[in-house]
């Protein structure tokens, strides 16, 4: 009998800490898992799609299409006073204006001016703020229905294809390690593995990567099973083994024990090869030089003897950092064909009941300095091409190599969302909350931003949807292509990967292919701008669709945010000027989005304004007080 992870509820309970009070019920215990309400239950939400549900029970709904998630609203006692609040706060701020416009002191008019501005402005942004938040909505994935509707009795399912794309810019900076737990979680989610596939995109060429792929394709074959067997949460093994408590003798059973010791071993090995890749990758090329002429330039070799087309450890032409070839590697092939190309490990199977692992892709685009690669978005849209021919997942879902999958359902959750009876195929995306591991508990830069994650997003929940924030969002491919002509194929089984194949997928991800195409600008991830994710969500919400928020009990996806101040500065910095870039672009919300509804609009006008208030909280700041408010 498979004995589940003794201590799955250490890492939610101390996730469970940043849980907000208002969206947690005091009933709701951590760690159950069979609740529908998850924490939407009890003081604060009420069910909002009673009628609904009952219809459908009325017209057999379980027979036809589900209903897949459960919506929650706030409740009355606490929402009309709240929006009785808000009135009376425009009523006192239309008031206070009014006062400020009479007691003007000419004699410093300019300051006087200034600050009435800022009063302006203040009430203005204050109250794009509030509009969007008049009906926050929860919303609840119901996977134990899902499995019911897609899951077949004879083990296989009816469960769409879904392609998970990793971005990954420097092996350096983004430490490999991180990046190898985010694919290690992907490929232990629970998922039909024929129909899930994840895609390494690396925009350093770096042959250290694409052999740090090869050795996970070597670890997951023991990783994948034995978190299937043990249901271990969360499925990173580098959070597993450090932040989970390990098993007890005598509390579990020996045969866990034994497994987690090897398992244990096995990843403390690879993380040791990890290490060494630098060194092992070096070592093996200065062989391989000294074997060559004089004179020949140094190359980076492959295990197989062959040179690495990417970037190489002693840069030269063709083979630097923003110069070298279109590189795409299948790591592990589609498990209806068996994957592990040589790399099985010898040691006796985990003894799970399925130790198949899904399809494991690298793909590195092709570089040259006198293209625009349009950093992130060019990235991902790369990944869209290759893997339309390889998988082509009717879903995606992207994530920054800094996440990892926490919570072993979170794909099936979005899915939900994706195939409910109600919204389902007009949602375009399905984006879900950030929250980081490694923030300070008094979270002194503000990394957790309680209040867009856990506000905000909900209220846009109750209108046409969150916008996409970049990682953990899962997205329809055909939302992301506009042309339905696009061919949609709905095979399970990828085409044979032969040479031509591979020739095909190195010309999709090359520099040339997106110019003069509308890729980038209404096709996949939108180019040209620093914060790619919030526009490419208002293009899909300009042209009707909706999206929504996903949240879990037990956090669906984690990451690393910057925890110095530098780093965080700088990042804020970015969004701000991306935010204000697409103000003055044809994005703007007060002119594009042709299908966006009225509500949703303000909501992005908000989003793109918001810097300009740090001007007059500055302003604010220098300001003589008896001159902001004279008496
Ligand atoms: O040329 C590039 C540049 C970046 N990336 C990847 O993009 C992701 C995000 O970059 P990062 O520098 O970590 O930005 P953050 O500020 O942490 O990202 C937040 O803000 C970005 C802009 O709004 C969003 O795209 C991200 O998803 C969101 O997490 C990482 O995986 C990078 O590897 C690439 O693949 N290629
Ligand atoms: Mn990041």
């Amino acid at each position: 009998m498979a004995s589940p992870a003794p201590a799955n509820g250490v890492v939610y309970a101390a996730n469970g800490g940043l849980l907000d009070p208002l969206l947690v019920s005091a009933d709701d215990r951590v760690g159950s898992t069979k609740k529908a309400g998850h924490g939407a239950k009890g003081k604060y939400w009420v069910p909002a799609d009673k009628a609904e549900r009952r219809a459908a029970k009325e017209s057999g709904g379980e027979d036809g299409r589900a209903l897949l998630f459960r919506s929650y609203k706030v409740k009355g006692t606490l929402l009309h006073p709240y929006r009785a609040l808000i009135c009376m706060r425009v009523i006192a701020v239309l008031l206070f204006f009014i006062w400020r416009i009479k007691h003007n002191k000419s004699d410093v008019m300019w300051f006087w001016t200034l600050s009435v501005a800022g009063d302006v402005w203040f009430g203005f942004s204050w109250l794009l703020n509030q509009l969007p938040k008049f009906n926050p909505v929860k919303t609840i994935p119901d996977i134990a229905a899902l499995k019911r509707h897609y899951d077949l009795p004879d083990g296989t399912s009816r469960l769409p294809g879904i392609d998970v794309f990793v971005t990954t810019a420097d092996p350096i900076d983004e430490p490999i390690l991180y990046t190898m737990n985010c694919v290690l979680s992907i490929l232990a989610v629970d998922y039909p593995v024929d129909r899930l596939s994840c895609y390494l995109s690396d925009d350093s060429g770096a042959l250290m990567l694409y052999e740090a792929l090869v050795e996970v394709g070597k670890f997951a074959p023991l990783w994948v099973p034995f978190c299937r067997k043990y249901s271990i949460e969360p499925r990173a093994p580098e959070s597993y083994f450090e932040h989970v408590a390990p098993p007890q003798a005598g509390r579990v059973t020996q045969d866990f024990l034994n497994d987690y010791r090897r398992v244990q071993l096995e990843y403390d090995e690879f993380r040791a090869r990890l290490d060494k890749l630098a060194d092992t990758i070096r070592k093996r090329s200065d062989v391989y030089n000294s074997m060559r002429a004089e004179g020949d330039q140094k190359a980076t070799w492959m295990a197989n003897g062959t040179q690495w087309p990417g970037t190489w450890i002693d840069p030269t032409e063709n083979h630097r950092k923003g110069h070298h070839a279109g590189i795409a590697k299948v790591v592990l092939d589609h498990p209806s064909r068996g994957h592990h190309d040589g790399s099985e490990t010898n040691s006796p199977s985990i003894g799970a009941t399925d130790e198949r692992l899904p399809m494991l892709v690298y793909v590195s685009r092709e570089k040259n300095p006198s293209y625009d690669h349009n950093k992130k978005a060019g990235a991902l849209n790369a990944q869209l091409r290759a893997s339309a021919l390889i998988s082509n997942g009717q879903l995606i879902i992207n994530f920054d190599c800094d996440h990892y999958i926490n919570n072993s359902q979170a794909l099936r959750s979005a899915v939900c969302f994706m195939l409910d009876q109600r919204d389902g195929d007009n949602t375009a995306f399905v984006q879900f909350p950030q929250r980081f591991d490694n923030v300070d508990p008094t979270d002194r830069y503000g990394n957790h931003n309680r209040v867009f994650f856990d506000g905000t997003m909900l209220a846009l929940n109750g209108l046409q949807g969150p916008s996409y924030l970049g990682t953990g969002c899962m997205f329809r491919r055909l939302a992301l292509y506009v042309s339905k002509a696009l061919k949609q194929e709905r095979t399970i089984t990828p085409p044979p990967l032969d040479d031509t194949f591979f020739a095909e997928l190195e010309r999709v991800v090359s520099c040339a292919f997106d110019k003069e195409t509308d890729w980038g600008k209404g096709v996949g991830y939108i180019y040209d701008i620093a914060t790619e994710d919030i526009v490419t969500g208002f293009r899909i919400h300009g042209q009707g669709w909706r999206s929504l928020y996903c949240t879990m009990e037990h956090d669906a996806f984690c990451g690393i945010a910057p925890i110095n101040l530098t780093e965080r500065l700088h990042q804020i910095v970015r969004w701000s000027g991306g935010s204000l870039e697409m103000f003055f672009s044809h994005n703007n919300p007060l002119i594009g989005g042709k299908k966006l509804w009225l509500i949703q609009r303000v909501s992005y006008l908000n989003m793109t304004v918001y810097p300009v208030t740090s001007i007059f909280i500055l302003i604010y700041a220098l300001q003589p007080s008896d001159v902001a408010y004279p008496c």
